[in-house]
């Protein structure tokens, strides 16, 4: 079958940083940028607005330089105003070679916003081209408010578009504003568009109010458009655009006419990083990049995977880069255990397992959280076997906090019976804590994991705001595990992690 070839442009840098509350450094758009272009294999990224500050004009900068070594800078854009060559200026002096004029795709917004008649406005973005075309920069023309223009005007936008397709423009991008559309409207709307003007390059932004961006953009592709527009984890004013990872999933799953360059496999890793740099954390149940999305909870999955992978979707975890994991807690059966202990390498008979199947059931009835690496523990504790042996204890420790002063640590760690002791500082207590026992183990010459996330909260349930819970995660040499801690001390519950930490390396 011939594919369709569809153009993916990604607006994380743009529209992505219109999320409330986000703003990208110069050197974080410059990593993501390469990151999208080359490791992702995004077509497109459209990074900036034009005017917006220094700072974006530095980013900008550094991007189309990087973009001109790499011959990419037709694949890198800005969104421009129809503003008497202002935002061209931006741009010459950016170093940028396309540009995203943002017009009127609907009459309310022009009359009321712009003031102007559709006259004024063609006017206007006439000469607006003809500069850019003076400066050696392509344009691609947003109709802002196109959905409701067709909903709304659409004579308007019929002689807005008959003026377009007959001017110097490359693409033009058609943008649900407000994320109106329902997905009967966006194919409805795109279908009449795309059969008056075949030969035109039409691209579709999607945005999430209803949470319909992607059954939109799906809609969108099927009425033949182009090239769609999203955004890493779906970040974007309001409720968001589009999200990266669902889209990409549902073209390679649902429409195999259409045909991507992005590499999937390089979707979470991309979603991780836009998640450190703004700070804003991928909930857990986000499709593909979501922490528990691959996680099986129920004890009746567990069994069917474990007789013949009879829970499985066609979005196998190992397509980008994840592993399927199986949950404990109260919804567990022997199943879910078996799966984790086999990980761990450990074997249970049936009697143990139900032991510890029952006491898994009853943490999770207190609502405490149960990873795969307490179940060392639990088993121990459970069956009272002397069958886990714990090998490394943190036998006392002193932790020193004063104005003025590094924080402190001595640390006494016994492992294997052989007591050893490290003095450090750090930036805080439980970095000090955690340099002196780098030390012990270098001393050593034993590997030592590298912490990865850390994260406190109050317990859920708890009645108590005086008990907290500190989640680690760690990395050993690419195998990637969480240890928790519990306790009244903050520092305390960390050490009590990291102890556990010890135990299982
Ligand atoms: C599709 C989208 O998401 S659109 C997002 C576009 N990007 C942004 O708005 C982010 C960056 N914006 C900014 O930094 C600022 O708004 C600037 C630099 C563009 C303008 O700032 P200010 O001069 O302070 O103006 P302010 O933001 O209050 O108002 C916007 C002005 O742009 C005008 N405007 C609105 N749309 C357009 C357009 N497509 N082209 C030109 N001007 C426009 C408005 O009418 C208003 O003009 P007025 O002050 O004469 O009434």
């Amino acid at each position: 079958m011939n594919k369709r070839r569809i153009e993916i442009m990604d607006t994380t840098l743009r529209d992505g940083e219109q999320t409330s509350g986000v703003s990208f450094s110069v050197s974080e758009k410059l990593t993501l940028a390469k990151l999208l272009l080359d490791e992702l294999k995004v077509d497109r990224i459209e990074i900036a607005s034009a005017r917006v500050s220094e700072g974006e004009l530095k980013a900008v900068q550094e991007i189309t330089h990087w973009a001109a070594e790499k011959d990419y800078l037709d694949r890198v854009e800005i969104l421009t105003f129809v503003d008497g060559g202002v935002s061209l200026q931006w741009m010459e002096k950016a170093g940028a070679k396309v540009q995203n004029l943002l017009t009127k795709g609907s009459l309310n917004h022009l009359t009321h916003q712009l003031k102007k008649t559709p006259e004024q406005h063609f006017e206007d973005i006439s000469k607006t081209l003809q500069q850019a075309s003076k400066q050696g920069i392509k344009t691609n023309v947003y109709l802002e408010d196109w959905s409701n223009g067709m909903r709304n005007s659409k004579g308007y936008v019929f002689q807005y578009l008959d003026f377009l397709t007959k001017q110097p423009v490359e693409r033009i991008l058609l943008p649900d504003t407000l994320g109106v559309l329902t997905h009967n409207e966006t194919f409805e709307f795109l279908s009449q568009i795309i059969k008056r003007y075949p030969d035109i390059h039409f691209d579709f932004h999607g945005h999430n109010d209803y949470d319909l961006g992607v059954a939109n953009v799906m809609e969108a592709i099927k009425a033949g458009c182009h090239g769609i527009h999203l955004t890493v984890n779906g970040m974007g004013e309001r409720a968001g655009n589009a999200p990266m990872a669902s889209v990409v999933a549902v073209i390679n799953d649902f429409l195999p006419e259409v045909e991507i360059a992005v590499n999937e496999s390089s979707l979470y890793k991309v979603s991780k990083l836009v998640s450190a740099f703004t700070g804003f954390g991928i909930p857990a149940n986000k499709p593909i990049v979501g922490d528990n999305v691959f996680t099986q909870t129920a004890g009746i999955h567990a069994d069917g995977d474990s007789k013949k992978d009879l829970y499985f979707n066609d979005l196998l975890p190992e397509r980008f880069g994840r592993k399927r994991k199986y949950a404990l807690g109260k919804t567990s059966g022997k199943a879910n255990i078996q799966k984790n202990l086999q990980e761990l390498g450990l074997t249970l008979n049936n009697e143990e397992l139900k032991k510890v199947t029952q006491r898994i059931i009853e943490l999770g009835d207190k609502k405490e959280r149960v990873t795969k690496e307490d179940l060392p523990f639990i088993i121990s504790d459970v069956l009272n076997s002397g069958g886990y042996q714990q090998k490394v204890f943190v036998k006392s420790y002193v932790l020193t906090h004063s104005k003025g002063l590094k924080p402190s640590t001595t640390v006494a760690l016994e492992i294997n019976g052989e007591l050893h002791e490290a003095h450090a500082q750090g930036d805080g207590q439980y970095d000090a804590f955690m340099n002196a026992l780098r030390k012990i183990y270098k001393s050593k010459k034993r590997e030592f994991p590298k912490l990865t996330d850390y994260a406190v909260r109050i317990p859920p349930g708890s009645n108590s705001d005086a008990l907290c819970e500190t989640i680690i995660s760690w990395d050993n040499n690419g195998k990637e595990f969480i240890t928790r801690g519990l306790d009244s001390d903050q520092t305390v519950s960390a050490i009590k992690a990291t102890e556990k930490m010890l135990n299982i390396i």
